[in-house]
């Protein structure tokens, strides 16, 4: 809760109420009254001293700038008309362009604090523990992103691309069907298209995925380096002792390109008479230039590179999808799109973590090639790329789940300074198991409920939290969160609530209805 102090010196100062400890003259180590206590008696309560002391953490003086004398004895506290003060705490009118307005302040009903949009190209990052409410509040984040107010007659929506780990976010897409895009919420109408890509294997197999975009990579968009790696790594799940076979794979592949006049390499992994041909190359290729004890196993890193098409069918969707067309970025770049990459069980039924880190990789490979060609042509162009499930796309060393080839090219997105115009946005359940380098370029922290393991990591990532707030971040409700950087237009961290009503699109995912569905088994109904 936010309190003025109201000095003698005529200033007034911003303080957040940080603890509350209060005193009873009954209740103090040795009062007067403990042997009459011990023996039973009763002793009124009326004629004990009794009051609450209440610390604050002073935060700024009115209007926006640092404090500069202490509050002396006798200074007034007064509770604060928010309506009131909105502009002098905030330094910004209500209904300024290029600010969304997020949640409510802790203490108040419609209290929302903006959050600067200049400084969502300096990434992002989310973290809670499970049921926490991250994805449920993410969701409302990415609504505001929706709408944002660009003049006073006009709004944009940011582009986004996201990768969904979980499902949480295909009610966006389902949402924006159901209105055919006519009578959706004029808070998030300015967006220009969403579209949810899907495993082609799902869209062929389940009839009500049928005719949804599909994911497909191009794995000529990858250097012939990365794809060796991406190979091996697909085949052995790291890269630790395989130097030899990705260099084979690299001078194979050199070697193919200049000297056999082949384009593409993506085909070898599609066609079967290419792949023969392959096969038959590597066998015959001098045992020199690679070591005929290292070829065996490349051959077998190749086999099981091949059962990524044979399962899932993601090489070949490289005709029909539109994630391998040039003109992909262009399209969600300048229309306000939203591509949601579904790697939820419905849109990825058993597809392994590998083969959606490739996918990552590819994904990475292609925003970042065509970011780094936008700032070399000198074109501005923006887009979220928001992360679940971050961890298992840019591991930090102690999490343990094989390392990802993302990683690398998210790490060179998460270095690129504000200007790139592409942005992360991190969600995770355990932000001590993203990469530290990553972690360390994100500038704006939404901080759910998180576990006890991760509070000192938290405290390091986000530059210190007051330890009024420090201390509830194992203990935060549902929907309740710290806000801290530099979205948040204040030079402190907040602490607020998102309200459910803030939601526009519901968030049925993750609701558990336990004793009925128990109920209804038992009764015998099956569904
Ligand atoms: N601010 C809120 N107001 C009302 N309900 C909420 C709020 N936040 C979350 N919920 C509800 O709580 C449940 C869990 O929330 P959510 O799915 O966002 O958690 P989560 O942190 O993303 O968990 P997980 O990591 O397991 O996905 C959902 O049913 C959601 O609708």
């Amino acid at each position: 809760m936010l309190v003025l102090v109201a000095t003698k010196m005529g200033s007034k100062i911003l303080a957040r109420v940080a603890k509350i400890v209060p005193f009873n003259a009954y209740y103090t180590e040795d009062d007067p009254w403990s042997e009459a206590r011990r023996k039973g008696l009763h002793i009124p309560d009326n004629i004990a001293r009794k009051y609450e002391i209440c610390e604050l953490d002073l935060l700024i003086q009115l209007p926006n700038t640092e404090v500069n004398y202490p509050p002396k004895p006798g200074d007034e506290v007064l509770k604060i008309d928010l309506e009131e003060h909105y502009e002098d705490i905030f330094g910004i009118s209500r209904d300024e362009p290029g600010y969304i307005w997020f949640g409510t302040l802790f203490g108040y009903k419609k209290a929302p604090i903006p959050l600067d949009i200049e400084k969502v190209p300096m990434h992002m990052a989310v973290f809670g523990t499970t049921g926490s409410g991250k994805s449920f509040s993410t969701g409302v984040l990415i609504e505001k992103f929706m709408g944002i107010k660009a003049s006073e007659s006009r709004a944009v929506s940011f582009p986004m691309m996201i990768i969904d780990a979980n499902g949480d976010y295909l009610e966006y897409d389902k949402y924006f069907k159901k209105h055919d895009y006519g009578d959706v919420d004029p808070r998030i109408s300015p967006v220009g298209w969403v579209k949810r890509f899907v495993f082609p294997h799902i869209a062929n197999e389940n009839h009500e995925l049928m005719g949804e975009p599909v994911i497909g990579i191009d794995l000529d968009r990858l250097s012939v380096k990365e794809m060796a790696e991406t190979i091996v790594m697909y085949y052995k799940g790291s890269l630790d002792g395989a130097e030899l076979q990705v260099n084979g794979i690299v001078t194979l592949f050199e070697y193919i390109k200049e000297n056999l006049g082949y384009e593409s390499l993506h085909d070898f992994f599609v066609d079967d008479d290419s792949y023969e041909e392959l096969i038959r190359e590597l066998r015959n290729f001098d045992n020199k230039r690679i070591a005929s004890a290292t070829k065996p196993a490349i051959e077998r890193a190749f086999e099981k590179f091949r059962e990524i098409e044979y399962n899932y069918g993601i090489l070949s969707a490289k005709s029909e999808s539109e994630l391998t067309r040039d003109d992909f970025i262009d399209d969600i770049t300048e229309n306000g799109g939203i591509a949601i990459i579904d790697f939820s069980e419905e849109g990825a039924t058993g597809v392994d973590i590998q083969v959606k880190q490739l996918v990552m990789t590819y994904l990475a490979n292609l925003l970042f090639n065509k970011f780094s060609k936008y700032k070399i042509e000198n074109r501005t162009r923006y887009l979220i790329f928001l992360i679940e499930e971050a961890q298992n796309f840019i591991p930090d060393r102690s999490y343990p789940i094989s390392s990802s080839l993302a990683k690398n090219k998210l790490s060179l997105i998460a270095t690129q300074g504000r200007k790139f115009g592409l942005s992360l946005c991190i969600v995770t359940q355990r932000p001590s198991f993203i990469d530290k380098i990553v972690l360390s370029m994100c500038n704006t922290f939404f901080i759910h409920r998180i576990s006890p393991d991760d509070v000192s990591y938290v405290r390091t990532a986000t530059g210190g939290l007051p330890s009024s707030l420090e201390n509830r971040l194992t203990r935060l409700t549902q929907g309740h969160m710290i806000v801290t950087g530099q979205m948040n237009k204040l030079p402190f961290p907040m602490m607020i609530k998102i309200p459910k009503s803030d939601r526009i699109v519901p968030h049925p995912m993750g609701t558990t209805d336990v004793v009925s569905t128990l109920k209804r088994l038992r009764e015998g109904f099956e569904y």
